[in-house]
This record gives C-alpha cells, structure tokens and sequence, in this order.
C-alpha cells in the first residue's frame, strides 16, 4: 500500500495535539500501520534539537538552520522508510510551521527559508519525484485571542507560546498565505467544540477517499 504523509499544522493553542490520539486510531481501524511522530523532533538527534530550538534565544537564521537540520534527520530516518513501508505517517508540524513561524511570525527570508527545503526534502531521485511533501495538510485554524485563552493555564509556555498575540496574528497569516496557494492543505474551523471539530476532519479526509466515512469515534 502506499503511503500517506498527513502533517497537522495551526499556531499554538489551536487543537492539533487533542486530535492526534484519534487520527491515530482512525487509520489503525482502517488496517493501516501509523507512525506517529513531531517536528522539531522525532528522533533523539531532532528531539535534542527541539529542546535548543524551544528554549534558547537566537537569531532566526540560527534558529531557521537547526530546525531544517532537525527535520533532515527525521525525514532520512523516519518520515522517508515509513512512507517506503506503507505506512501513514502523522506528523505534528513540518515546513509549513517554519514558513509560518520563522518566516511570517519572525520576519525571516522566505527565499531562504525555499532553499532549505530544497536541500532538506530533495532525495537521490527528487528530479524525478520531486520534493518530499505533505500529502495532506490538516490546518486548525483559530483566531489567536481564542489559541491564547485556551493556552492560559493549560501548560507552562515554551519559547513560542511566551510570544505576545500579535507575533501569532502573523504566524495565522503565515498559514493562511500558504494554504491558499496548496490543495493539500484542508482547512478547519477550530472555533468549535471538539467534537464538531472533529467530525470536520473526518469527513475531510472521507471526501478524499483517505478513509472510510463515519468510521471513528470522537476524541
Ligand atoms: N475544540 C476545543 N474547544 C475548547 N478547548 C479546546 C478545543 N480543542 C482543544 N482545546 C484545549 O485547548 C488547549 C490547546 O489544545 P492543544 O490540542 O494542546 O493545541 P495545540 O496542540 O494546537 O497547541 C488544550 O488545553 C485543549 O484541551
Ligand atoms: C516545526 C516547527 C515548529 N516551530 C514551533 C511551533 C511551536 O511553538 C513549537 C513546538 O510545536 P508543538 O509541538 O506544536 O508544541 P507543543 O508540544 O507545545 O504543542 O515549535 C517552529 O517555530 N518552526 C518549525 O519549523
């Protein structure tokens, strides 16, 4: 079976992580193997990463750099052999999140942050495949005083969540930019209960034929 590459993606606060567990368990009852994995992360080099990128302060080409080299070892060591087994591979963040944090939020060069991707996604046979992306991107879409309401005592804030609502009114832009110009991207309404919220996601990627409709539960 082919794989599919499905990655989540919105600003902080949004609701992607109270979906995954049940995103997880939709495609297992559809007998398919899930890997699940996080970007900045998902292999001890990248999680090592992850931790610097979260909490140290630096400059956004610094910061641009480690994320990309992050995601080079976890798409050489998991994202690529998951993909090659079949697999569906769910993915809390990918590039998206770097041309909406680091580029819109920060204010750093896309051009830059284009040719990263190139280096990082391209594989051996990219002129014949092109660069590894998203197969679907489901986007949780959220006004930031709401992501910020809903965050407020939920947990301790990272690097990122410590930022004032402004910087996420840009990084909201950031996706929104990016969504308009890639069908891959599936928009939800995430100012909704969490039920209504999901019931968007599983009749999203029914109507692309990615599972059976109305085969999972609620999270
Ligand atoms: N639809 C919803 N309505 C209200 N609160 C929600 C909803 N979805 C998630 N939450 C809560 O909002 C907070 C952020 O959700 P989370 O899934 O951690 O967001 P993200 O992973 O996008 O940062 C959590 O406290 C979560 O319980
Ligand atoms: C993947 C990625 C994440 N980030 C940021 C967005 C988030 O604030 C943070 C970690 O994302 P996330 O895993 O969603 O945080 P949490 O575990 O707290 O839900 O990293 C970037 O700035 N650039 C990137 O390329």
């Amino acid at each position: 079976m082919k794989g599919l590459f499905l990655t989540l993606e919105g600003i902080d606060g949004a609701g992607k992580s109270s979906h995954i567990d049940a995103l997880e368990a939709l495609f297992t009852a559809q007998g398919r193997q899930v890997t699940r994995t996080r970007e900045p992360g998902g292999t001890p080099l990248a999680e090592t990463l992850r931790a610097l990128i979260l909490e140290q302060p630096m400059d956004p080409l610094t910061e641009s750099l480690l994320v990309f080299a992050a995601r080079r070892d976890h798409v050489v060591r998991v994202i690529e052999p998951a993909l090659a087994r079949g697999d569906v591979v769910l993915c809390d963040r990918f590039t998206d999140a770097t041309f909406a944090y680091q580029g819109a939020g920060r204010g750093f060069d896309p051009a830059v942050l284009s040719t990263l991707e190139g280096w990082v996604q391209a594989d051996a046979d990219a002129a014949a495949r092109g660069l590894l992306q998203p197969d679907i991107t489901v986007w949780f879409d959220l006004a930031p005083e709401i992501a910020a309401e809903r965050l407020a005592g939920a947990r301790v804030p990272d690097k990122f969540e410590s930022q004032p609502v402004e910087f996420f009114k840009r990084v909201a832009a950031g996706y929104a930019a990016r969504a308009k110009d890639a069908p891959r991207f599936v928009r939800i309404d995430a100012d909704q209960s969490r039920e209504a919220v999901w019931q968007q996601i599983e009749a999203a990627l029914a109507e692309r034929g990615l599972v059976a409709s109305q085969s999972g539960g609620a999270p």
